[in-house]
């Protein structure tokens, strides 16, 4: 019989959903070092935000097949190392976003009417109305920042008490927006304007303390911050300054960049100006149930040997109609990815080519990993296989699909062209061998490169001296060049060169290699 390990405390329906199939243990609590040795046994874990999946506890799973994380967010999980592990790892998108919405909601209004204080205040047997005098929420402006599902809610909620809504979600269309009655805006205007700032966006590269002393220093001083998101999106130290120095008004917390919260933590010295509760935004009954039964389902069927609805990391199809197509949906996520990011980030269509032997297989697959690929910058992990499609309508993204089986210059290949905030670009890939990646043209002009993790393009007129130049000004910034491949579809025209590099570009260099004579224009692609 399979055997469980529940390491979180999760909702009795999940235990007894996994029960049916497996021996469930359930250990709350247990010190990394524990797992670790404990780990070999189990052939599923099954968690909360509790407890940490690092690489040390994966690469010691030697029988794990499935991560269960009950809950949305799995940055808890060091997903590279389940993947290369081949362990499904999967989560529970939906069932709670209501529950942290609403926890979002409620401390904006107990920041407001001070009610933490004023609570402690009678229960310790005063009666004092003028120490609490509140803010009302009403015809004041609200700033969203990441208009995703707990976002769209949260907005809702605020609209119809009456505020005004800005918005800042780079990867979101006007359309959405328009829908949600958000006003669309960049984050400076979002700060300077709003007089309360609510955040609901991932913990990525980009997000890392977004919200950090400069920050602070544009938010009106009687502004409120509510972060029921992720810890680490916000710099704890700026924040702490900015309200002891009255640069900002009040600030209401979920989560933070340690969890527990540290015991001499500067935010629990700051009186009625913050509100603090212990990663609550998804402890309702309601929710604890929505994800149990969510994710305790999903690791049944795998142990049964069926697929996952909601994996992370791999495309939830059938094993043999994955078996074949998993090298061209690897080629489409990367596709996706990379013609994302050079059409930028708010993606109104994605045309998407069969060409080939590609153009008879079962397309639908396909699509979705190209979308996968496409709204992975945006969304990281909680874009999988089987939402992306609806991410993307969500999104207000086009999707059209074509076939060309006649053109046969590869055995299948793929064509991508998206237009986004950057323009419109295409990329065509096609694998050599059956399983090697090559990209073959950027924006139809013919190349032939493996994709690499750190890449650069730039449009140029193919004149003498230019790639030279962009060697030494990448070399001036100590950035080395793998290797260096142009296109061109004439001697002398205009031409396309692509360098994979060994090193991320440093900030600014990119306004540097536009202003190089020749050079039309220039991107990177980071995979
Ligand atoms: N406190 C809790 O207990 C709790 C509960 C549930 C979810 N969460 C967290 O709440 C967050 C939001 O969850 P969700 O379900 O709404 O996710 P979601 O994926 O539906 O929405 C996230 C949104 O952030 C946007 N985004 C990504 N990068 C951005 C950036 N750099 N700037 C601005 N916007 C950006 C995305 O486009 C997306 O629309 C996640 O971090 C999740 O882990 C916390
Ligand atoms: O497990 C929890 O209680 C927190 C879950 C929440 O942070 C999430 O991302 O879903």
């Amino acid at each position: 019989m399979s055997k469980v390990l529940v390491s979180d405390s999760i909702d009795q329906v999940g235990i007894d959903i996994l029960s049916q199939v497996a021996q469930v243990d359930v250990k709350i609590g247990l010190p990394p070092e524990e797992l670790v040795r404990i780990i070999p046994e189990y052939d599923a874990l099954m968690i909360r935000s509790g407890t940490r999946v690092t690489q040390e506890i994966i690469e010691a799973a030697d029988n794990l097949k499935i991560i269960g994380r009950a809950g949305v967010g799995v940055d808890n999980v060091d997903i590279p190392a389940a993947t290369r592990k081949g362990i499904v790892v999967v989560n529970s998108p939906e069932g709670n976003t209501i529950a942290a919405a609403e926890h979002a909601l409620a401390m904006m209004l107990s920041m407001s009417r001070y009610i933490p204080d004023a609570n402690q205040s009678v229960k310790s047997g005063k009666w004092d109305r003028k120490s609490f005098v509140g803010v009302e929420v009403y015809k004041k402006t609200l700033g969203i920042v990441g208009l995703g599902k707990i976002g769209s809610h949260f907005a809702a909620a605020a609209k119809a008490m009456g505020m005004k809504l800005l918005a800042y979600d780079p990867f979101i269309s006007q359309e959405r927006a328009d829908q949600i009655g958000c006003r669309l805006v960049d984050l400076d205007l979002l700060v300077q304007e709003s007089d309360y700032i609510t955040l609901h966006i991932p913990k990525t590269k980009e997000t890392y303390h977004l919200f950090n002393a400069e920050v602070f220093a544009k938010m009106k001083p009687t502004a409120r911050l509510i972060n029921c998101a992720r810890g680490g999106v916000i710099d704890e130290a700026a924040l702490a300054d900015a309200l002891r120095t009255g640069q900002i008004a009040g600030a209401a917390l979920d989560v933070f960049e340690n969890e527990p919260l540290e015991a001499d933590s500067p935010l629990r010295e700051l009186g009625s100006k913050i509100v603090l509760t212990p990663h609550l935004g998804a402890s309702t009954e309601e929710a604890q149930v929505n994800v149990a039964i969510d994710v305790a389902e999903q690791i049944r069927d795998v142990l049964l040997g069926l697929p996952a609805r909601s994996a992370v990391n791999i495309p939830g199809l059938y094993p043999d109609v994955l078996e074949k197509l998993k090298p061209y949906l690897q080629l489409a996520e990367t596709l996706g990815n990379m013609v994302g990011q050079l059409a930028g980030g708010r993606i109104d269509f994605l045309d998407v080519r069969l060409q080939g032997e590609l153009a008879g297989t079962k397309s639908q697959a396909v699509v979705v990993a190209s979308l996968k690929g496409l709204l992975s910058q945006a969304l990281r992990e909680r874009v999988n296989y089987v939402n992306a499609s609806i991410e993307a309508k969500e999104r207000g993204i086009r999707v059209i699909e074509t076939r060309d089986a006649s053109l046969m210059d590869y055995t299948g290949s793929l064509h991508l062209e998206a237009k986004g905030s950057l323009g419109t670009h295409s990329v065509t890939g096609a694998l050599l061998g059956d399983q090697e990646i090559r990209i073959t043209s950027v924006d139809d002009f013919p190349i032939n490169v493996p994709p690499t993790r750190y890449m650069l393009f730039t449009l140029h007129r193919d004149v003498p001296g230019i790639i030279g130049k962009i060697g030494s000004l990448l070399g001036s910034f100590n950035v080395n060049i793998a290797s260096m491949q142009v296109g061109r579809k004439i001697v002398r025209g205009e031409a396309v060169m692509v360098l994979s590099l060994d090193d991320p570009l440093p900030e600014g260099i990119l306004a540097e290699i536009i202003k190089v004579s020749g050079i039309r224009d220039a991107y990177t692609v980071t995979l």
